[in-house]
């Protein structure tokens, strides 16, 4: 079994009488993006609060790689493993880019010319280099969430928490994002993001988790998600009449539905089978002269899968 970077038992955080976070246990496997999903309140901010040690749990134990984490000072080297991104972590505006990262970098101890070199590299990581002489204050509001990213991974973390750092960014600014989450998971970081919206999530996560109320209702890979209650859907465009094409998905075993699109030479044909069923269909087809003129699997969407869930809040 592959390592845990982050494991939590019983986690529990109490504010006087109301549970933000209710005996919590979860797992994130070493080298995942977990997905933490949940409507306004449901505890994730508190959650990844205590994990980044800004918040003290009232019961339970978290371990991060397989090491007890603690408030106190006798794990400093475990807590620099940790990179932390909080939803509303402030910027020094009269500050350049390179000052302010330089200033967080001391705060780490990195020294020169290692420093310069932790700077520059991490500048081009999120596509900053060319505003590094710029006041922060000029910087886009895309750009800024960028540099607090940076200010974030500065030290080398392995571990990254990331509180709703998309929300508010503009479709392009969150796209950029994305690509920097993606680079840094291809680098092997394991990072917890977290959302109030799944579409947000949806194309770079490998492991998603539900919150509601406090408690971790959902917790799964998105394989075994897509396996439990996926759909596979095959749009088939075909040259000419339909009628010989539907003729074929009748007598076919694993196709389970079809609709016509139309005003198109469109079948949304729903298909239960593999990847490689999927294949063997197209070359049934073909061998029976179906003059095909596209063929395009397409996997049910995250979104919709959610909705079967029944986690309606969530998603
Ligand atoms: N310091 C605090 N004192 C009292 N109650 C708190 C405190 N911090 C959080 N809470 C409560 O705990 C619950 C969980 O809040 P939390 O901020 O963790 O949720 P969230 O899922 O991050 O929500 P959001 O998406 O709005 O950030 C909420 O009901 C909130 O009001």
């Amino acid at each position: 079994m592959t390592e845990l970077a982050i494991e939590t038992r019983g986690l529990t955080k109490q504010f006087d009488r109301h549970l933000a976070v209710s005996d919590l246990d979860l797992q994130v496997r070493v080298g995942e993006v977990y997905g933490l999903i949940g409507p306004n309140g449901a505890g994730k901010t508190t959650l990844l609060r205590m994990l980044a040690t800004a918040e003290e749990a009232t019961t339970g134990e978290i371990y991060i790689h397989g090491e007890r984490l603690k408030r106190d000072h006798t794990n400093s080297s475990l807590k620099q493993r940790l990179g932390y991104l909080p939803d509303d972590f402030p910027l020094y505006n009269d500050l350049t880019v390179w000052d302010y990262l330089d200033y967080f970098a001391r705060l780490y101890y990195l020294r020169e010319p290692k420093r310069s070199r932790r700077l520059y590299d991490v500048l081009e990581l999120v596509q900053l280099t060319n505003k590094r002489k710029s006041q922060i204050s000029t910087l886009s509001r895309g750009m800024k969430q960028r540099l607090s990213l940076a200010r974030t991974i500065i030290h080398e973390p392995l571990v990254l928490l990331l509180d709703e750092p998309v929300s508010g960014l503009d479709p392009i600014a969150r796209m950029q994002f994305r690509d920097i989450i993606k680079s840094l998971h291809e680098a092997g970081m394991t990072i917890i993001i977290s959302s109030h919206v799944l579409s947000d999530l949806e194309d770079f996560c490998t492991s998603i988790g539900i919150m509601e109320l406090g408690y971790l209702v959902e917790s799964a890979s998105l394989q075994e998600l897509y396996q439990r209650l996926s759909h596979q859907y095959i749009l088939i465009g075909v040259w000419g009449k339909l009628e010989g094409l539907i003729e074929q998905l009748k007598n076919y075993p694993q196709v389970e539905g079809w609709e016509i699109i139309p005003q198109t030479q469109k079948v949304r044909v729903q298909f239960s089978g593999s990847q490689r069923d999927c294949a063997k269909l197209l070359r049934k087809l073909m061998t029976e002269n179906i003059a095909i003129t596209e063929f395009a699997p397409t996997q049910e969407s995250l979104e919709s899968i959610f909705l079967k869930l029944e986690h309606k809040q969530a998603s």
